[in-house]
């Protein structure tokens, strides 16, 4: 098991008023299986996958990531730990706009000090695998959307993260490139034998996953493995008929 959840509250107060995100999440999300957040805008697909990725602290309860309690590491060796074993998709892509695709994907090679000679062959090998070997020294806006989005995922790919989060990745394309991205991001895990873990609030893409969790105003209302059976006659948004 890759993450756990263990009694897991988000709250936010707003104007004086306790809002839960999340409310009491128990979930285990396995290795080396592509596994979809689902549901509605507003039911807590982001906040969970900002807890998974140590990127926030949940407000009650444990996250734990590759077994280690991320509770017990101070700020800084949280960032230390989320940069060695989480890797990051945005739904705006989030490149750096005046590195070109090879520099961009080496950057967390360069973070973490690996040496020249594997940085070159890993940013060969990953540029490769998502197709764009022809556009190393091509700066993002000179990129469509969908070309973006692959250089995202050779990124977050590049110190071979157990884990790699995608937040609404195909949110800002038109729906043949989501469907692409969708179907690279299934290659990568694959090859690189690392869980996935995205979120989307379109129920097609419930027949890619190996897992389905479906969440509804902070609450997890239900869990499947192997979804495609639900694919065909998708549920309403955030749960399951
Ligand atoms: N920083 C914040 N302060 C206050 N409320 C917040 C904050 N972040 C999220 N929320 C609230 O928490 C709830 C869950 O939000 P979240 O962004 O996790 O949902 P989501 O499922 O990712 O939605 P979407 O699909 O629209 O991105 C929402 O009601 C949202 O308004």
């Amino acid at each position: 098991m890759i993450a756990r959840l263990v009694g897991v509250t988000k709250s936010y107060t707003l104007g004086g008023a306790r809002l839960d995100a999340l409310a009491d999440i128990d979930l285990s999300i396995q290795d080396n299986r592509f596994t979809v957040l689902s549901g509605a805008s507003g039911s807590g697909k982001t906040t969970l996958l900002n807890l998974v990725g140590c990127i926030d602290r949940p407000s009650a309860g444990h996250v734990f990531v590759d077994g280690q309690d991320t509770s017990a590491l101070t700020d800084e060796a949280l960032s230390d730990f989320r940069a060695a074993s989480v890797g990051f998709i945005f739904q705006s892509f989030n490149l750096i706009s005046v590195l070109s695709c090879e520099e961009n994907v080496e950057y967390p090679l360069l973070l973490a000090g690996a040496d020249p000679e594997h940085r070159r062959r890993r940013v060969r090998e990953l540029l490769a695998a998502v197709g764009l070997q022809g556009h190393a020294s091509h700066l993002p806006g000179q990129l469509s959307g969908g070309q973006r989005q692959r250089v995202a995922i050779a990124r977050a790919l590049a110190n071979r993260p157990k884990l790699v989060l995608a937040d609404e990745p195909t949110a800002n394309l038109d729906s043949a490139t989501g469907a692409s991205i969708i179907a690279l991001m299934r290659d990568m895990q694959q090859r690189e034998h690392t869980a996935f873990v995205f979120s989307s609030h379109d129920p097609n893409i419930l027949s890619q996953a190996d897992d389905a969790v479906f969440i509804r105003d902070g609450r997890i209302v239900d869990r499947v493995t192997s979804p495609a059976v639900l694919a065909v006659s998708p549920p309403a948004m955030g749960e399951r008929p």
